[in-house]
């Protein structure tokens, strides 16, 4: 059965998380389809990461229900857990790579969820499945880096070889938490072109944290924002408005110059 035959990939049923007294996501209620690319938004504090992690198996929520890929995460340990966790292809800010190990070892990192142990270990001295990794590398068009040591790239370049891990790990799904708020904004929009052009080619489902709303246009299909723990608002990235963008931020409006940011409005 492909990717997009297999309907809600996230689904969640009042779920809530808390950390101790504090309630960090509360009553949240959604479903995210087999092939979507949805962008999670929202200031700061808002439980975006939580949600990640929540959706990721990484936390359990504390009360409700969060089905991943058809699995109730609270009832997953072990092996079932492990099994998941192949599935789901993550992207983090920053510290995607392992600094000591070589392009090519952080990119068949992506296949660790696949080999023995005694493999990868084997494939620290003698690369395995080499083609894998160069054929990967040359999607994000950094053929010529395999041998590099990730501090000899850049920013941009180290988003580039973490892709090409997720590209050989070939996950059913994948989450991006906030995978360009260290890059300028040219940067930052090949590397969600490139992500949402993955996504698509592979057929996964996309969900991304983002920051900077001047890349949801063309990229995504839905935004899902969040305020207080709680859904604020969801729906295309066409019906975004300045009210929406003012009441959702509230103070951090002006200090993340959401005023400069071109909306998609039509009159
Ligand atoms: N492990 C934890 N223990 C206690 N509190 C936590 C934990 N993780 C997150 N929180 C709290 O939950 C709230 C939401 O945090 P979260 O990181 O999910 O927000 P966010 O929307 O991703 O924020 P940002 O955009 O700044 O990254 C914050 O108040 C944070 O302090």
């Amino acid at each position: 059965m492909g990717p997009r035959a297999s309907g809600g990939i996230f689904t969640l049923q009042n779920a809530y998380k808390s950390f101790g007294e504090s309630e960090v996501l509360k009553d949240l209620s959604f479903c995210i389809e087999a092939g979507e690319r949805v962008a999670v938004i929202g200031p700061s504090g808002a439980g975006k990461t939580t949600l990640f992690r929540l959706l990721s198996a990484v936390l359990k929520p504390t009360s409700g229900q969060v089905t991943t890929l058809g699995r109730d995460t609270r009832r997953l340990r072990g092996r079932a857990l492990h099994r998941l966790r192949r599935d789901i292809g993550v992207l983090y800010q920053n510290d995607n790579l392992i600094p000591h190990l070589r392009v090519v070892h952080n990119v068949l990192m992506g296949r660790l969820g696949d080999w023995s142990l005694a493999r990868a270990l084997v494939s620290l001295f003698w690369p395995q499945e080499l083609h894998r990794a160069k054929a990967a590398l040359q999607q994000v068009e950094l053929a010529e880096k395999l041998w590099c040591m990730p501090g000899e790239l850049s920013g941009g370049q180290q988003q580039r070889v973490a892709i090409a891990r997720l590209i050989v790990q070939q996950p059913r799904v994948m989450l991006a938490d906030e995978p360009v708020s260290q890059l300028d904004i040219r940067l930052g929009r090949e590397i969600i072109e490139l992500l949402c052009s993955i996504a698509t080619s592979l057929g996964n489902t996309l969900l991304v944290n983002l920051h900077t709303l001047e890349l949801l246009h063309g990229n995504f299909e839905r935004v899902i924002a969040l305020r207080s723990g709680q859904i604020f608002w969801q729906g295309p990235p066409s019906a975004i408005t300045r009210e929406l963008l003012q009441e959702l931020y509230g103070a951090e409006y002006r200090a993340m110059h959401l005023d400069d940011v071109p909306l998609e409005q039509r009159a």
